[in-house]
């Protein structure tokens, strides 16, 4: 791991011990509710908190031990806050030359060159605007460009759409995707947003009073009945896909996934790794292949774990081909079909989509 960290910050009414490991690429999302300590961590990691103890390596650096503190503006971190905060009198290109000029020095075939950086963002065409003449998603995406040209060994994104609107998300989450499959650096992303968690990281860290409760691949931790992802009305699988062919008699892109082939609306052309998403809420369960349905995604699957709810609510958790499926149904329905671990059955996948 290229991030090793085990921090501890006392405050009066609030106490952060953390210990966790990050791979040395890659996203890993710090996701947690509000007030158990995410923006806390984060100034722990930049140095700004004088009084958190333990310790910090960074891709071979150490930042903090029993007998160091490297203080903030000696750790190689690159930070994209919410607000973008772009030098008003300087145009997009004169903020990253800004940044470019006060670069760490270039640490093997890692080092970020500022024409592929721009190339990345798609910012060719901005490059001599200033802040006021460019959209609240355009100055981020400069913000970002900007942090990756100081050449960063760890890049933090602190809830970077969350003053986004809903449009403005979705032009610029295509541009972090290329980041997280072209970057080879680690990336820290703060987020409230599921969905945006499901379409980018890697890794997932979960928070709960200060500590980290949880860690490990997105898979995974959706999926653990244990954690409170599986228990939230809205727990979604996100499955990995491997290729993509069109329907375009049906409007349809038909996907080789981890659980079975899937059709999917629309006629997608996904390269490389994608994802798709399934909520809990959207699966049904039948003992037999129904044969006159109108769902169109039927998998044969094994029931693996149940787990009661409130509100008359069962969340059953399956296996299905190489991955894992979670259906949320009514306990009635779970009594009536006798649902036990191991009982073979067939999940109708009502919705999916490509995230
Ligand atoms: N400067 C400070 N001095 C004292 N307590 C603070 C300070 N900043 C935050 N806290 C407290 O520390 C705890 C953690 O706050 P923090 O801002 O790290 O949470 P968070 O997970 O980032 O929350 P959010 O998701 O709402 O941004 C909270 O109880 C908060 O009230």
């Amino acid at each position: 791991m290229s991030i090793s960290a085990s921090l501890t910050l006392k405050r009066e009414d609030f106490e952060l011990s953390c210990t966790f490991d990050l791979p040395d690429k890659g996203i890993s999302a710090l996701f947690g509710p509000s007030g158990c300590g995410k923006t806390t961590l984060l100034r722990c990691i930049a140095g700004l908190e004088r009084n958190c103890t333990g310790i910090l390596s960074v891709q071979g650096h150490v930042w903090q031990d029993h007998n160091r503190f490297v203080p903030a503006h000696q750790r190689q971190l690159g930070f994209v806050f919410q607000q973008p905060g772009l030098f008003a009198h300087l145009s997009a290109l004169g903020n990253i030359r800004y940044a470019q000029k006060r670069a760490w020095p270039g640490d093997n075939d890692k080092t970020i060159e500022i024409d592929g950086l721009i190339n990345l963002l798609g910012l060719e065409p901005l490059l001599e605007r200033k802040p006021h003449a460019l959209s609240g998603g355009e100055q981020q995406r400069v913000a970002i460009a900007r942090a990756l040209a100081i050449n960063p060994a760890l890049l933090i994104m602190d809830e970077p759409l969350s003053a986004l609107d809903y449009q403005r998300k979705q032009e610029i989450l295509p541009y972090l995707q290329r980041l997280h499959r072209e970057l080879a650096i680690p990336i820290l992303y703060v987020s409230h947003s599921r969905d945006e968690i499901a379409q980018l990281a890697d890794t997932l860290l979960l928070m709960e009073n200060g500590r980290i409760n949880a860690q490990g691949p997105l898979y995974e931790l959706l999926t653990r009945m244990d954690l409170p992802l599986a228990r939230r009305s809205d727990a979604t699988v996100v499955i990995r896909a491997r290729s993509a062919a069109q329907e375009p008699e049906y409007c349809l892109t038909r996907l080789d996934t981890e659980i079975g082939e899937l059709l999917l609306p629309g006629l997608h052309s996904a390269n490389g790794e994608f994802r798709v998403q399934i909520h809990a809420r959207d699966v049904s369960l039948c003992l037999e292949r129904p044969e006159h349905s109108s769902i169109l995604n039927i998998l044969s699957a094994q029931v693996d774990t149940l787990q009661q709810e409130p509100q008359g609510q069962m969340l059953v958790r399956l296996k299905a081909g190489k991955a894992i499926l979670l259906a949320r149904i009514s306990q009635k329905s779970a009594a009536r079909l006798n649902l036990k671990p191991g009982l073979h059955l067939y999940a109708q996948i009502k919705t999916a989509a490509l995230v």
